[in-house]
């Protein structure tokens, strides 16, 4: 009788591994032991210890293939969400998500680990300390944030302790490091453009930033503390730096720090969102015609103009959860690892 080889508990698979987040985690897993395989649409990089196999997460014979003796898996692959296109954000973060638990299932796995976004409950309005059990957004501000809801939804109800599969969802909120492709660059492409010279508001909005080795701390923990006997099953956990900053202070300390001016002038917020606004329309009636993308969409200045900070209470309770790098060091590491993002490089 052919009998079957348990995973071993150290080999794990990260979806959407190859990218900014996803790599952060692989090189973590791969200190602490673990053996990884990476699935993604593209492969970015090369490493001792690390298999990839190139594929989409809607694939479920590719990922199955790359299941193979997996007990944990870490799904953090999502679409860009300055890609603003919600065909491809259903296709990738929904139906793919299911694709995703489906094969899981039939692979064996045993622990899933979704990077899930604290956004999932922000409509544009101020949080403050805002814990999980705040309502999924009604009006979430984009096709990011609609996807990720329901996302999310999908992995915590698929949490079955009966067949033996558990899931966790972790919440980080405006995760930077080196290599983000997201936050720094946009900003730098702002300032060269001459649009970083404005504070939306009166700058006095608090904000989480949060460092990239803190959101892989928080994966991490959740990863190895979720076992049928633990609170934290088919649970959402915020996690951030738990260092609320000033939004324009943030912004300015990393311009700063790559020799661009901080911004100085104030601009009314409503002014702004409803300009966002029109451009984002304008921008999608034009779209068969022209393509052009606005810095300011009404996501950015609402994050830019808004309180958004998260309590993460319930994670320090549950995983023992302590940020590892300070916000002060982080921003530090993360200005000197872009030298070519400098002004005048
Ligand atoms: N960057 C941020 O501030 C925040 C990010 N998140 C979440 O963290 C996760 C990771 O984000 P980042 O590392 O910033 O993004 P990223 O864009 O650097 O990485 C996403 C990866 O997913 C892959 N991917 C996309 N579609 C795929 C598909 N169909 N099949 C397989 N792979 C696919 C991409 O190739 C990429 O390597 C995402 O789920 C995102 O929603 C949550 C909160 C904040
Ligand atoms: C042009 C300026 C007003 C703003 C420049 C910086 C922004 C690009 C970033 C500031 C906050 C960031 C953020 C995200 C993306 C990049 C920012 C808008 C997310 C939307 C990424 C995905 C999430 O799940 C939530 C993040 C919130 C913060």
């Amino acid at each position: 009788m052919a009998t079957r080889v348990r995973p071993s508990s150290k080999r794990c698979a990260v979806i959407g591994g190859s990218g900014f987040l996803g790599r952060h985690l692989v090189e973590k897993l791969l200190d602490r032991g673990y053996s990884v395989c990476v699935f993604d649409i593209r492969q970015s990089y090369e490493l001792p210890g690390v298999t990839f196999h190139q594929g989409d997460l809607c694939d479920k014979q590719a990922l199955l293939s790359a299941m193979k003796d997996v007990s944990l898996v870490f799904h953090c692959a999502s679409p860009a969400p300055a890609s603003d296109d919600r065909g491809l954000f259903e296709r990738v973060n929904i139906q793919g998500t299911r694709t995703v638990i489906e094969a899981c299932v039939e692979a064996g796995v045993q622990k899933l680990v979704l990077t899930s976004s604290a956004s999932v409950v922000f409509e544009g309005t101020d949080i403050k300390n805002g814990r999980e059990d705040l309502p999924y957004a009604k009006k979430p501000i984009d096709y990011y944030t609609e996807t990720k809801i329901v996302q999310e939804k999908l992995v915590l109800e698929a949490c079955d302790k009966e067949k033996g599969f558990l899931t966790v969802a972790i919440r980080p909120h405006g995760i930077f490091g080196p290599r983000d492709p997201q936050l720094v660059p946009i900003l730098v492409d702002a300032a060269r453009r001459g649009k970083m010279k404005f504070i939306i508001g009166d700058g006095t909005n608090l904000v989480d930033f949060t460092f990239v080795e803190n959101v892989v701390h928080g994966h991490i923990l959740a990863a190895e503390r979720l076992r049928p006997d633990s609170p934290i099953c088919g649970k959402s956990y915020h996690i951030t730096n738990d260092e609320p900053v000033r939004f324009w202070d943030f912004m300015s300390e990393v311009l700063v720090g790559l020799g661009y001016a901080a911004p100085r002038y104030h601009l009314p917020y409503t002014l702004v969102y409803g300009l966002a606004l029109l451009l984002w329309l304008l921008a999608l009636i034009l779209r068969p015609l022209v393509s052009f993308k606005p810095t300011f969409t009404p996501m950015r200045v609402a994050l830019a103009g808004t309180h958004h900070y998260y309590s993460c209470d319930r994670a320090k309770q549950d995983l023992g959860y302590k940020p590892v790098v300070g916000l002060k060091d982080g921003i530090a590491r993360t200005v000197q690892s872009y030298p070519h993002l400098r002004q005048g490089a």
